[in-house]
């Protein structure tokens, strides 16, 4: 049984804006699922679908297998927490994260101890007393997060909850929303579009792009096998170098014609190419900025470099294509750079569809 799933949806907006087309998603109890892509895809969308702030055009949203597309968002046994946090202003800091024990009308003392275990958890313990009015962003988020946290409902879901932190405070709620999840064991859905986010949480990641979902996949699948050039370019930073290649056939030989130098390819990767029919065809190429070898080969133009402490990312123009490549940063770069492409880490995509090939 699913914890939540989602079959083909659709939403249309009253304006006529297409959303989401077509999702369909199966949630298993205990995943923590990121939802995940640039702005203005439908991820928001999504959420509040699932929450009842937004109602379905077409399709159906069933918790533990029941119809709950007309059940309104109280009655769907769900908690939230929001980018705009969604505090009640009038109540204290104490009250706001109490609010949903209240309405279990838990005991008294009982309350207490889950609101300051929460406090404690999000570092808002001094601030217990004072109204949300009275707090920064930050600290408005993470009271919406012990909110959500105390309510420990079956399924929690998340819509940019650490935007409004800095980045250190980010990394440490990020660690803490993780512990948590492995201590409940709750259903979390969690709406970013901050790809490290995405990788270090979710158990699974749902790629969305124009309102359909490209991939869902483990992190790890997601980054060592994305099933489209999209995601290969969205997930990983630097962003995926995607080129035009060509494949050819020399005597018994399948090569690629790449950056004026014919490659030999893995046989593995040869002979999947040829049985799809790439021969003398253009395809897209991926290759990391990690995966790259600092030798005699190709030799680019630097355009920019980056020093971030114990690496540098280097913007070069290499046949008129911008490539990103990753180097230590103890290695001198001037203004031309020679490397070779790790060709066992390839990636390959169809040109017109832009489809994962291997
Ligand atoms: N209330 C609305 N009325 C009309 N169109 C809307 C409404 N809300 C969102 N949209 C449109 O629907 C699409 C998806 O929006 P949504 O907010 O779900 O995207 P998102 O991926 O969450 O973006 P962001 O990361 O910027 O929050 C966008 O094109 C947006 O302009």
């Amino acid at each position: 049984m699913n914890a939540l799933s989602l079959h083909n949806i659709d939403k249309y907006y009253e304006n006529g804006a297409h959303a989401v087309k077509g999702l369909n998603l199966d949630i298993n109890r205990g995943e923590f699922i990121v939802v995940v892509g640039p702005s203005g895809c439908g991820k928001s969308t999504t959420l509040r679908m699932i929450a009842g702030f937004e109602k379905v055009t077409n399709g159906e949203i069933k918790v533990n297998d029941k119809f709950v597309n007309d059940l309104e968002p109280m009655k769907r046994g769900m908690s939230m927490v929001f980018q705009s946090y969604a505090l009640y202003p009038y109540m204290t800091v104490y009250e706001n994260i109490a609010f949903p024990l209240k309405m279990r009308n838990m005991r008294k003392d009982e309350i207490k101890r889950k609101v300051e275990e929460a406090a404690e958890v999000v570092n808002v313990t001094p601030y217990l007393k004072r109204k949300p009015g009275q707090l920064s962003g930050g600290q408005r988020q993470r009271v919406a997060l012990a909110r959500a946290m105390v309510a420990n409902t079956a399924i929690c879901l998340m819509d940019e909850p650490l935007s409004n932190l800095d980045a250190a405070l980010r990394t440490g709620m990020r660690r803490e929303i993780k512990k948590l999840h492995q201590r409940l064991q709750n259903t979390i859905v969690y709406v970013t579009h901050d790809q490290v986010e995405a990788m270090t949480l979710g158990t699974r990641i749902v790629v969305m792009k124009d309102g359909m979902i490209q991939q869902i996949d483990t992190p790890q699948n997601i980054y060592e096998k994305p099933a489209n050039s999209f995601v290969a370019s969205f997930i990983g930073n630097p962003q995926m170098n995607i080129c035009t290649a060509s494949v050819i056939k020399e005597g018994k030989q399948v090569k690629l014609l790449f950056g004026g130098e014919d490659l030999t390819l893995p046989p593995q990767t040869a002979d999947m190419l040829e049985r799809q029919n790439y021969v003398n065809k253009d395809i897209l190429i991926g290759f990391r900025a990690t995966d790259v070898l600092y030798e005699e080969g190709f030799v680019a133009e630097v355009e920019h470099v980056e020093l971030l402490g114990n690496e540098q990312h280097v913007k070069a123009n290499w046949n008129g294509q911008q490539v990103s490549l990753q180097a230590p940063s103890s290695m001198p770069i001037d203004k031309a750079v020679s490397f070779s492409i790790n060709l066992d880490k390839l990636h390959f995509f169809d040109s017109d569809t832009e489809e994962r090939i291997c």
